[in-house]
């Protein structure tokens, strides 16, 4: 596809000339008219889209995923800069989320309390016009979601640094419940304490993956210092507000959330920490043109079960970002294979490639086909 070939527009005025304030703020008055103008007429035309989806039980059947990621993909196409991707999908988001509000908010529970980076990953994914909704674990929220009470979920499953977090991972063997999203977020950690002292903290509080992805900064820096492992990262920081000598581990939304002070930060031991997320909802979606399935496989434990499991993707040219066995709970050394892999369950070569693994496989069940996280 064509992209970045224009040349960016040149800057309102020369390095040499002064910059006439005045002129140049009437021009950005006059583009902020133009722009308030053109997303009132869009929420217009998506409330027009919403009527003609008749009239729906909830805000939850107004979504499209896969008309969100192709507008955004969209958007990333045609960035000419000087604003990066990320930056105008942020923007897009926010005005998607806003004009499916106009219908109903959506519901998105996630682990909370305020401020966790599930939070965060609500907010990136679903914009800040959805209504995030704060659960005490990750269970709760594929139970409050199954129930009806969520529109969707999002929960973490996956760690740049750490892996597969496997609990999450394990609530799909027993939930009806779908693949609807993924969203990844860069994930910067920092120490915060009432005092904003290091050397105060004799004790540190966070999710142990957090405490995980900060072990090496924490040896260095507090060597002496306890590290406790609690539920959640805001958990970590309302506990932190209570004592002098404690301090969290958390994101920097929890410092103003909590009313904590930032010692240091970020103190991940890798810079690229990320976390990818899921979001779970009841139903599945059309194909968005660049989409991922994940599936979960349960096979006889005989030999050369997980080739033949892996042979017809191989030969359909299906591609396989990841695999991963967890003991199925159906029987002794019993395994689930979880696996992702390239494409739309309702497209092939990916549906060709299920049909022959449901040949050998004693069940496959699709957790969902969803569109690859935009940046
Ligand atoms: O295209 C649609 O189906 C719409 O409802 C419009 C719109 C949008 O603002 O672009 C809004 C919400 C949907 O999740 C997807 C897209």
């Amino acid at each position: 596809m064509a992209k970045k070939t224009k040349a960016p527009p040149p800057p309102p005025s020369g390095d040499a000339a002064p910059l006439d304030l005045v002129a140049v703020r009437t021009q950005i008055d006059g583009i902020d008219r133009q722009i308030q103008a053109l997303i009132a007429e869009r929420a217009q035309f998506a409330r027009q889209v919403g009527k003609a989806k008749g009239k729906l039980a909830a805000a939850v059947d107004y979504y499209r995923p896969e008309r969100e990621a192709m507008v955004l993909r969209g958007v990333v196409d045609r960035n000419d800069g000087p604003l990066a991707d990320d930056v105008l999908v942020r923007l897009f988001r926010e005005i998607m989320s806003a004009c499916l509000a106009q219908q109903e908010p959506l519901k998105i529970g996630y682990l909370g309390p305020e401020g966790t980076f599930s939070q965060q990953a609500v907010q990136k994914h679903f914009g800040h016009s959805a209504k995030g909704l704060p659960l005490a674990s990750v269970e709760e929220v594929f139970d409050e979601v199954a129930a009806g009470h969520a529109d969707f979920g999002v929960v973490p499953v996956e760690n740049s640094g750490q892996g597969t977090i496997q609990s999450t991972l394990d609530l799909f063997l027993t939930s009806p419940l779908k693949i609807c999203g993924e969203v990844e977020l860069r994930v910067h950690q920092y120490l915060l304490s009432r005092t904003g002292h290091i050397e105060d903290i004799e004790r540190v509080y966070s999710h142990a993956l957090s405490l995980a992805q900060c072990r090496a900064w924490l040896r260095q820096h507090v060597p002496d210092a306890e590290k406790l492992p609690v539920a959640s990262n805001a958990e970590a920081a309302r506990r932190a507000r209570n004592a002098d000598d404690a301090a969290a581990i958390a994101g920097e939304n929890a410092a103003h959330v909590y009313g904590l002070k930032i010692v240091a930060g970020p103190i991940e031991d890798r810079p690229d920490n990320t976390t990818r997320f899921l979001v779970i909802g009841r139903s599945m979606f059309p194909p968005s043109g660049n989409d991922r399935t994940s599936l979960m496989v349960f096979v006889r434990n005989q030999p050369g079960a997980l080739f033949r499991v892996l042979e017809p993707l191989s030969r359909r040219g299906v591609s396989m970002n990841r695999i991963e066995s967890r003991p199925a709970h159906t029987g002794l050394w019993q395994y689930a294979f979880f696996i992702d892999v390239g494409g739309h369950v309702t497209e092939a070569p990916l549906s060709e490639a299920l049909a022959d693994l449901a040949d050998f496989a004693e069940n496959v069940t699709v957790l969902g086909s969803y569109p690859v996280a935009v940046p």
